[in-house]
């Protein structure tokens, strides 16, 4: 988790154009005031989605997440569309049409008009919802729609997330990385209307997928060789704590007896 924040926070100062905001198919750059960065709100969409509250350098704490992220697009659409890889996936979805699987507003009857609590005919009132009001198998979908749906399912639920935590700790930014987001339009359209309903904005990240792998480059290359021999207290056989005492013979030891001592490991 520190290697993300690291790298977020090294990109977005170092990295000019490296944030932008991205609604009605557009794409902003943001320019990032260094002095005005903290706090924010980290979301990290890999396998699964962690929430950080970044305050600083190496001032961050995962404030929340969801298991419904990356890995979950990736494997229930696999399960569902028999996709061979993520880019088929993913390319399947810029074709569906996602109306045919979901349930939307105005499908449900009864006359209510939903416009009074804030809700178009057009949003989806349930995900999938569509499928329980027919007979149909899942050969009957295209597995274009099955796509499309699963991706606004899962992108709509992490920026509704991402903004009620930006709520709860009244954060104005959220920056999203990871590398379920792959500069896909549609998947950061949907992330952005869902977090658009309040004050803090989305923001993307032109190196999203490289967070955690720039950090880690980055602390590896702060500790020098050198640095990187570090005291750490372990166990060992004292038999073999005789160090530079030569007058120390480890035989005349008891062998089965430990004693905590500092020794100097490598820590790559
Ligand atoms: N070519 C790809 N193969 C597999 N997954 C991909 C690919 N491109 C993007 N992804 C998405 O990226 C996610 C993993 O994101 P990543 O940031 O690498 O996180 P992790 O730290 O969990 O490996 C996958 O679950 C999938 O949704
Ligand atoms: C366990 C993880 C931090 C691992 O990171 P990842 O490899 O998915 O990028 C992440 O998958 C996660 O935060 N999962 C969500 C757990 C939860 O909040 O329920």
């Amino acid at each position: 988790m520190e290697c993300l924040v690291t790298g977020a926070n090294f990109l977005l100062k170092a990295v000019n154009h490296e944030a932008f905001t991205y609604l009605n198919g557009q794409k902003e750059f943001v320019q990032i005031d260094h002095n005005d960065l903290y706090p924010y709100l980290l979301v990290n969409i890999g396998s699964g989605v962690s929430m950080v509250k970044v305050d600083g350098d190496g001032k961050f704490e995962r404030v929340s997440g969801t298991s419904v992220g990356g890995g979950t697009f990736w494997g229930l659409g696999k399960l569902l569309t028999k996709c061979q890889s993520f880019d088929e996936l993913l390319e399947l979805s810029h074709r569906g049409n996602n109306r045919v699987v979901d349930m939307l507003v105005g499908d449900i009857s009864g006359g209510m008009d939903y416009s009074k609590i804030g809700l178009s005919s057009t949003a989806i009132a349930s995900s999938f919802g569509r499928a329980i009001s027919n007979n149909n198998e899942l050969d009957d979908y295209k597995p274009e729609d099955v796509s499309r749906s699963l991706l606004r399912m899962i992108s709509n639920n992490i920026g509704q997330i991402s903004y009620l935590n930006a709520l709860r700790f009244g954060l104005k930014r959220i920056f999203f990385g990871g590398f379920f987001i792959r500069g896909h339009s549609y998947t950061m359209e949907t992330i952005s209307v869902a977090v658009h309903k309040g004050e803090a904005k989305a923001m993307f990240l032109r190196h999203e997928g490289f967070l955690g792998a720039l950090g880690a480059f980055m602390s590896y290359d702060r500790h020098s060789l050198d640095d990187s021999m570090i005291n750490q207290s372990v166990q060992i056989p004292v038999d073999a704590s005789c160090g530079t005492d030569t007058n120390c013979n480890p035989l005349e030891r008891d062998l089965n007896e430990t004693e905590s001592m500092q020794c100097r490991v490598y820590q790559a």
